[in-house]
Order: C-alpha cells, then structure tokens, then sequence
C-alpha cells in the first residue's frame, strides 16, 4: 500500500482545519473530506503526544489491512513523516528547534454516528425499563 503525501492530506482537510473536523478519540481527530474518487473519507490524525512509535504505527496498518470484511469499515491509507518546522528570522527561513509528526490513518466515511452512541441509546432504554419494573 502506498503511502498518501502529507500534502495532499493537508489539502483535502484545509490543513486540519476545525472546520473539517467531526470527531476526536484517544489517539486524535478525525476529519471529514468530499473526494472525488471515493465519495467522503474519514482522515484520523494520531496526536503525537500519544506516544505512538513507527512500530506500533505499523502493525495498526497491518491489523487494518488484514481486517478487510464488509462489515468493517474500508482501511485506504495511511501517511507516516517527519516535518522539520521553519520560522521567518531577520528575512531569512531558518529551521527551529523541533519537528512536526504526522500519523494519519484514511477510512471510508461512516455516516449515522458512532457504534458507542447507539449501543449507550440502548443500554439507556434498558435501564429505564428495569426502574419501571422495581418502582412497580
Ligand atoms: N470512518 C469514520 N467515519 C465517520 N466518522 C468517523 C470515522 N472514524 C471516526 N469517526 C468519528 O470520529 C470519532 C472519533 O473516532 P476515533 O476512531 O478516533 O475514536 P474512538 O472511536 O473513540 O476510538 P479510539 O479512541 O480507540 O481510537 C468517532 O466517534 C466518530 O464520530
């Protein structure tokens, strides 16, 4: 599988904007994007301060790859680098101290809200029959 180009990731998410974004989990953000070969995409942006190593990084690629079945959402790619970042000094671009880590994940785009939402809308329910039933 190749690796999608930071570039374009930042393109289509109007880089990372908030505007794009539909969902945060433990690991980062995930943002909506119109595309015109696959209709919309879900771009999950691991948040460095997670910790995540290139190993670990890896092996969810893999684990995504092999779970390919119709009842899992569709894996589509990934993008894995490095960024030095750069400030303007005195007219010049110089590098400053540090980097940027983009770890991104691509999915097809789920509409109707997350598995947890619905399962908790149930659980709900059903605590709610059993108080009717112990105040009868
Ligand atoms: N493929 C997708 N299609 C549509 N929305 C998505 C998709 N993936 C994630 N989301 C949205 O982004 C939110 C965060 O998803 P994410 O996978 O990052 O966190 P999570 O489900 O809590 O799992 P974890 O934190 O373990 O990674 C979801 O609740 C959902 O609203």
């Amino acid at each position: 599988m190749v690796p999608i180009p930071i570039n374009t990731l930042k393109s289509i998410t109007d880089n990372f904007s908030d505007t794009q974004k539909v969902g945060s989990g433990g690991y980062g953000d995930v943002y909506k994007v119109k595309l015109n070969t696959w209709k919309e995409i879900a771009v999950k942006l691991l948040n460095p301060l997670q910790g995540i190593d290139d190993q670990q990084f890896i092996n969810e690629i893999h684990n995504h790859i092999k779970a390919q079945h119709p009842n899992i959402v569709r894996f589509i790619g990934y993008c894995n680098v490095e960024e030095k970042e750069f400030i303007l000094q005195n007219g010049s671009v110089v590098p400053v101290f540090g980097k940027h880590i983009y770890k991104v994940l691509c999915f097809e785009y789920m509409h109707g809200g997350s598995l947890d939402k619905h399962l908790f809308g149930k659980w709900q329910f059903r605590d709610s029959i059993f108080e009717h039933f112990h105040f009868c």
